[in-house]
């Protein structure tokens, strides 16, 4: 069985950095506080979207942060329109980490639009000090072209402006080189991942719509 995808968004960033979380605020709307399973391989989930009188599927690949991982992710990265790397705010080697991922996303994947997402923000909420620079983070996604958000799973802040940016920015690239059909769908793409998942971004047997 098969899930139509226009819009294949992957999500890339140290292990614990919150990626799954994001996706399961986004595609659920619920946050399991304290729940610290790390993501194996890959986990895939799926929304169907209206926006601006398209209806458009985005396919979201949540890759395991786990160093172990790495080779598996380049996998997961591949063909992606959209990759979001994500750092927690109060970790600086999360931020260096997303480098990395930059770095590799900027040398493959030249099409592959970026959005750099800080996560917890809740957390810096009342612990400013220890979280990493702002202007730093704007000035290195100003360098290399990307989108920057600050996003809380715990509270979802900033969580639906984070992917409705990704799928305007989509509808507007895709309408400068084609007419979207009406009812999206051009992207076959298999609905979990065949290595399999520690968690999945969807409950097994359906995307959501
Ligand atoms: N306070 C707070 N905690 C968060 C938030 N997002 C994630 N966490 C916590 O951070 C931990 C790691 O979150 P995950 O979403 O599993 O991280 P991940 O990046 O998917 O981790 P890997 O699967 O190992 O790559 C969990 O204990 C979450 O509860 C958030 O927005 N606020």
């Amino acid at each position: 069985m098969t899930a139509k995808v226009d819009l294949k968004v992957v999500l890339l960033g140290r292990e614990a950095s919150g990626k799954t979380c994001l996706v399961d605020r986004y595609l659920h709307d619920r946050f399991n506080f304290g729940v610290n399973q790390a993501t194996v391989g890959a986990a895939f989930g799926a929304k169907k979207l209206q926006i601006g009188g398209h209806t458009i599927t985005m396919g979201i690949w949540d890759t395991a942060g786990s160093e172990r991982y790495e080779a598996m992710s380049r996998i997961y990265y591949r063909g992606a329109k959209a990759a979001i790397t994500c750092f927690d705010v109060m970790d600086p080697t999360s931020f260096e980490r997303l480098k990395f991922w930059v770095n590799e996303l900027r040398n493959n994947e030249e099409h592959c639009k970026l959005y750099i997402c800080g996560t917890k923000v809740d957390i810096a909420e009342g612990n400013r000090s220890g979280r990493v620079d702002v202007h730093s983070v704007s000035d290195y996604a100003d360098e290399v072209h990307a989108r920057y958000f600050d996003t809380s799973s715990k509270t979802g802040q900033g969580i639906q402006e984070l992917f409705t940016a990704i799928a305007e920015d989509f509808i507007q690239s895709e309408s400068k080189t084609r007419t979207l059909a009406a009812d999206g769908a051009t992207v076959p793409l298999a609905r979990r991942d065949p290595v399999g998942s520690g968690r999945s971004a969807e409950p097994a047997g359906g995307c959501c719509a």
